[in-house]
């Protein structure tokens, strides 16, 4: 399949990144063409094994690593840091970056055809390739992720703002829509996967029964939820219409840091989404103020409009009993 040169204007990035993002791009171009494929290709969701976290993994999981992997030689990255390999790989000897990545999120709803995506982040390299991502979030040089949904495209940033591309179906270009994006401060959608309400702590329950008690609760006001279970998909409506987004811990065996993975996928999104505007914690601390202690470590993640964030963390900060009180009792939570 013919490769194009996506063309990302060198004027808004700067040039120390461009070959590397233009190696992701090429892959993407090629990839969204699979994808949009989807079973006329045999199978892109038929499960073939495990990675090292226990999660199954589909075909497409493989074929994304294993492209990006192949293509990223020419790109001066050193560390290869992937959800879906055990340790750190070698790719080029000298290399000037660590791209840590999660080639394809989302795989679950790889069959049904709805939104996946490709999370990456970028780092210095340094001697050691392990220390080259276990370091705080907040030392990414760049961060973004490729969304194939009704369009491909690229939320990008590179530390001053956040740019967004869209892959241009007919000439197969990368083209700037939105050289600002930035997160609307109102919105009255949230999304977690309800389904494990009761294994949530009593913060994140009150929060949630405030939220569904809507005009008569505390919040007095009306909420929709949402939950598409690809973090690509969650991110893109939030960054384009506002909203909350949480993946807590829960009380699940393996849950007890949720179960998004804190280098190659909530640091680089915490970083897009400060960039846009907007807040990224643990539910109590900053992300990118957060240093994981080993490749494939979780993270409990909440992220979007700056205030709901801070609500979220303010409800922690509540003693347990009131936090678990009635939401009646908790005018101080009112509008
Ligand atoms: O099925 P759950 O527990 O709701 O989890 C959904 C979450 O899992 C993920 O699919 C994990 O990512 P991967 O598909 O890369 O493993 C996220 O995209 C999504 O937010
Ligand atoms: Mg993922
Ligand atoms: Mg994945």
């Amino acid at each position: 399949m013919k490769a194009t040169r996506p063309a990302i204007d060198p004027a808004r990035i700067p040039l120390e990144g461009f070959a590397l993002l233009n190696g992701l791009c090429q892959v993407v171009e090629s990839l969204s063409r699979t994808i949009a494929m989807g079973p006329l290709t045999g199978g892109l969701g038929r499960e073939v094994g495990r990675n090292t976290d226990g999660d199954d993994q589909k075909a497409l999981d493989v074929e994304a690593d294993r492209a990006f992997l192949d293509a990223l030689a020419k790109c001066d990255i050193r560390w290869y840091a992937s959800e879906e390999q055990d340790a750190v790989l070698e790719v080029t000897p000298g290399g000037r970056y660590a791209l840590a990545i999660d080639p394809l999120d989302g795989s679950s709803n790889i069959d049904v055809n709805v939104s996946i995506g490709t999370i990456f982040s970028v780092f210095e390299a340094n001697n050691d390739p392990e220390a080259s991502f276990l370091r705080p979030a907040r030392d990414q040089l760049a961060a973004g992720y490729f969304i194939y949904g009704p369009q491909t495209a690229l939320i990008v940033t590179f530390g001053s703002g956040v740019q967004h591309y869209v892959l241009d179906p007919i000439d197969r270009q990368f083209k700037l829509a939105n050289d600002r994006l930035l997160i609307p401060e109102t919105a009255s959608e949230f999304a977690i996967n309800a389904s494990n309400y009761r294994h949530w702590s009593r913060p994140v329950r009150a929060y949630i029964d405030d939220c569904l008690a809507g005009a008569d609760g505390p919040r007095a006001k009306n909420f929709n939820m949402r939950w598409v279970a690809s973090l690509v998909a969650e991110t893109h409506r939030i960054l384009s219409r506002g909203g909350i987004f949480l993946y807590p811990a829960d009380s699940r065996p393996g849950y007890d840091k949720g179960r998004l993975r804190t280098v190659y996928e909530c640091a680089p999104i915490a970083f897009l989404v400060e960039q846009a505007g907007g807040k990224a914690t643990t539910g109590t601390d900053r992300l990118l103020d957060q240093t994981a202690s080993e490749l494939h470590q979780r993270t409990p993640f909440v992220f979007g409009s700056a205030d709901k964030v801070d609500r979220i963390t303010a409800y922690h900060d509540l003693p347990d009993q009131e936090a678990s009180a009635l939401f009646g009792t908790r005018g101080l939570f009112r509008g």
